[in-house]
């Protein structure tokens, strides 16, 4: 592909977020891609999941009481309903999340469309702007999302052309992917964030829509396509999931073979829970809490099988 071809290519991300620390080496761009093969029940991102865009409606924004309007008359579909009480209500079968005509009109923000059509140069130009910071922290571009690898081709365009303005690259991923994306992703990735969620797969599947088997299996090719790059393998500590000790001596086991693999755990948080509701979603999990004491166990069941190639979430 020539480097014109994948300047121009456009892919659908709905956030870029910078000087993010957690999300590989350094100080990062993070750019979203929308789109998710699996539906996990904790995902703090549930507007990553959709392959569409989407409309959010946040009504704590709403200037519907001073009456306002100005979204009901931008709406061309009629989605937008005003009730008696005077409160406004998204009817989800008549909205498409088209490109933005009430998210525009509104005065106060309320509306957002997640999923906005952009170019790779047009993302790039943004990521570049902190080029200074990543030569300093070794830090770079990380795709994430939703499964940024689902968005293949624009996703490899992205990762390409990165590397050509000379921008250190990683991605997280699921997994969830045919494996010759992933495999020409690797040429142009200098690092890895790679769940691995479960080893039972009818647990995994349970609880994230999918079974693990194909995960399980691009995890294995990936990790002995390049020995001399490290994969951060990553999991979720969920409550009910797979916060004990013989879940997380399992998945140890499994990346015990890698020597360039190294292994982090992230808590169970709900900092995506405000998010379903913006979308007129239940939150899967909204009363679960995790008690984080467990966090020291987990760690030292999986220090006795990896040693100090487990890290400590920042
Ligand atoms: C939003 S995901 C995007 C990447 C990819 N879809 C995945 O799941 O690996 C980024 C990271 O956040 C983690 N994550 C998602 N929801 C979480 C939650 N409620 N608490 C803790 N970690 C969470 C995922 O497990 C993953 O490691
Ligand atoms: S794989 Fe990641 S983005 Fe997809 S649903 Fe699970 S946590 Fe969310």
């Amino acid at each position: 592909m020539s480097a014109l071809e994948d300047k121009k290519k456009k892919g659908l991300v709905f956030n870029i977020q910078k000087y993010s620390v957690h999300d590989g080496p350094g100080i990062r761009t993070i750019v979203f891609l929308k789109g998710c093969p699996l539906s996990c029940n904790w995902c703090s991102n549930p507007e990553s999941q959709k392959s569409e865009p989407e409309l959010a409606f946040n009504a704590g924004r709403c200037l519907t009481f001073s009456k306002c309007t100005r979204c009901l008359q931008a709406c061309l579909r009629g989605a937008i309903i005003r009730e008696a009480d005077d409160t406004l209500r998204i009817d989800r079968a008549l909205c498409d999340g088209c490109p933005k005509n009430c998210a525009e009109a509104c005065p106060s923000q309320g509306l957002i469309v997640y999923g906005q059509e952009r170019s790779v140069d047009d993302v790039l130009k943004v990521v570049e702007q902190d080029a200074a910071f990543y030569t300093r922290s070794s830090g770079g571009l990380t795709l994430s999302g939703g499964e940024p690898l689902m968005q293949g081709e624009f996703a490899l365009a992205l990762l390409r052309d990165a590397r050509r303005r000379r921008i250190k690259t990683a991605v997280e991923t699921c997994g969830m992917v045919p494996w010759k994306t992933l495999e020409a992703a690797s040429e142009y990735l200098n690092y890895v964030l790679y769940d691995i969620k479960h080893m039972d797969s009818g647990i995994h599947e349970a609880q994230t829509g999918c079974s693990n088997e194909r995960i399980l299996d691009n995890f294995r090719k990936l990790a002995l396509l390049d020995p001399d790059k490290t994969i951060l393998a990553r999991t979720p500590v969920i409550p009910g999931f797979n916060d004990s000790e013989e879940a997380i001596i399992a998945i140890a086991k499994f990346l015990e073979p890698f020597p360039n693999v190294r292994y982090e755990m992230l808590p169970y948080h709900r900092l995506g829970t405000q998010k379903y509701h913006f979308l007129d979603r239940v939150p899967p999990m909204d009363e679960v809490t995790l008690d984080k004491s467990v966090m020291p166990r987990l760690i030292d069941a999986a220090r006795s099988v990896l040693g100090d190639r487990v890290e400590v979430a920042k």
